[in-house]
């Protein structure tokens, strides 16, 4: 049998294309999900263990069943505002749950371990090149959850000698090019599937959180990269582990920002199509900048993003919702 990876948030956006992109470089993907934000029809590379992360019996049974020879652990909250309105959800699931993930993880005597973590732990620091040396100062609850895990990661790595990549994402946008899987979070809050949604006349329109940011238009200045490149450099990170390689933290964005007002013009031209807009207030918790300024990844992993342009991400996320599969 080939080796298994435990997928934790298999179900999810960013897991399911995992899921394929582990099943295509040979792994066996076993995904394992509440599907609280995810959805079963998205587990398509391999089996679905039904679980809660909380559920230590659970995860050691399916410790024992498969047997991975790593964990890539994607499950998680991640909605900014909702962690400002309610930080011990997020403190429980993320950081709890995550505890309980290590801890499933060492007793079953794994130990490789590639964690989702995220620019959000920067918080807002204007002018600052974010990169993996860049100091940390979370602004908001989710954040907050994500670094504690990564702490926890380096204290489980000096007593235990858990070996860990973590991946600290920008903004993950796009679909699997063969619209296979995609962005289908209910409900959705991310930017471009509300766009998109708004531009099919599926949602009346979409609200620009905030126009007083210190950034050119006024609007909050994001850096997205494609889900599809973002999973290939998980399947890099994997092989690091295996290859015996130390500990190590890379940043996976693309090194362009984007406000949201160019986001949405970008949208008009990918689709022909025209955007309708409310002018809103901020959502609480929202950094004005986070835009990449690493390049570890290309270096050290051999990375080399294929899709993540702009364009591209729209135009594959546009697809994927023109697809029987997509519902809003
Ligand atoms: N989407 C982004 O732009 C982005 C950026 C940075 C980091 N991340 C991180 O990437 C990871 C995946 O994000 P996503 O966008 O795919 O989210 P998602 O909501 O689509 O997927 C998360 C999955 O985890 C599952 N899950 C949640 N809590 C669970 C629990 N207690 N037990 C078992 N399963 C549980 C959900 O059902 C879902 O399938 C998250 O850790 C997120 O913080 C995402
Ligand atoms: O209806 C909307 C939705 C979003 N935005 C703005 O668009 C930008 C992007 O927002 P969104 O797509 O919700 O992503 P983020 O809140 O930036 O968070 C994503 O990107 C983070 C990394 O930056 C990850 O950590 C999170 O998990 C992931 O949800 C932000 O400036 C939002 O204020 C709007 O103006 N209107």
């Amino acid at each position: 049998m080939a080796d298994v990876v435990l997928v934790t948030g298999g179900a999810g956006y960013i897991g399911s294309h995992a899921c394929k992109a582990l099943r295509a470089a040979g792994y066996l993907p076993v995904a394992y999900d509440n599907l609280s934000t995810g959805c079963r029809e998205a587990v398509k590379f391999g089996p679905l263990e039904e679980g809660d992360l909380a559920d230590r019996a659970r995860l050691d049974e399916v410790f024992a069943k498969w047997q991975p020879v790593a964990v890539m652990h994607f499950a998680a909250l991640s909605l900014v505002g909702e962690s400002m309105k309610d930080p011990a959800k997020y403190w429980r699931t993320n950081v709890l749950c995550g505890l309980n993930l290590i801890e499933a993880t060492l007793a079953a005597g794994c130990r490789n371990f590639v964690f989702s973590s995220t620019c959000a732990t920067y918080g807002d620091q204007d002018g600052v090149v974010l990169n993996e040396d860049t100091p940390q100062y979370p602004i908001n609850a989710y954040g907050g959850s994500k670094r504690a895990i990564e702490d926890m990661l380096r204290d489980f790595g000096a007593s235990h000698g858990l070996n860990s990549v973590i991946f600290r994402y920008f903004n993950v946008a796009g679909a699997d090019p063969q619209a296979e899987v995609g962005e289908q979070h209910v409900p959705e809050t991310h930017l471009i599937p509300l766009m998109l949604d708004a531009i099919a006349g599926k949602r009346p329109a979409l609200t620009v959180f905030g126009s007083d940011y210190p950034t050119p238009d006024g609007t909050c200045i994001r850096d997205y990269v494609h889900v599809s490149d973002l999973v290939d450099a998980h399947v890099l990170g994997l092989k690091w582990l295996e290859a015996g390689k130390p500990s190590r933290v890379f940043c996976l964005g693309s090194g362009e920002g984007y406000s949201v007002r160019e986001v949405i013009a970008r949208s008009r031209e990918v689709t022909n199509r025209e955007v309708p807009i409310i002018e809103g207030d901020r959502r609480p918790g929202d950094a004005a900048k986070l835009v990449s300024g690493s390049t570890r990844a290309l270096q050290e992993l051999g990375w080399t993003p294929q899709r993540s342009a702009l364009s591209t991400m729209i135009a594959d996320a546009w697809r994927w919702h023109q697809a029987p599969e997509y519902e809003s």
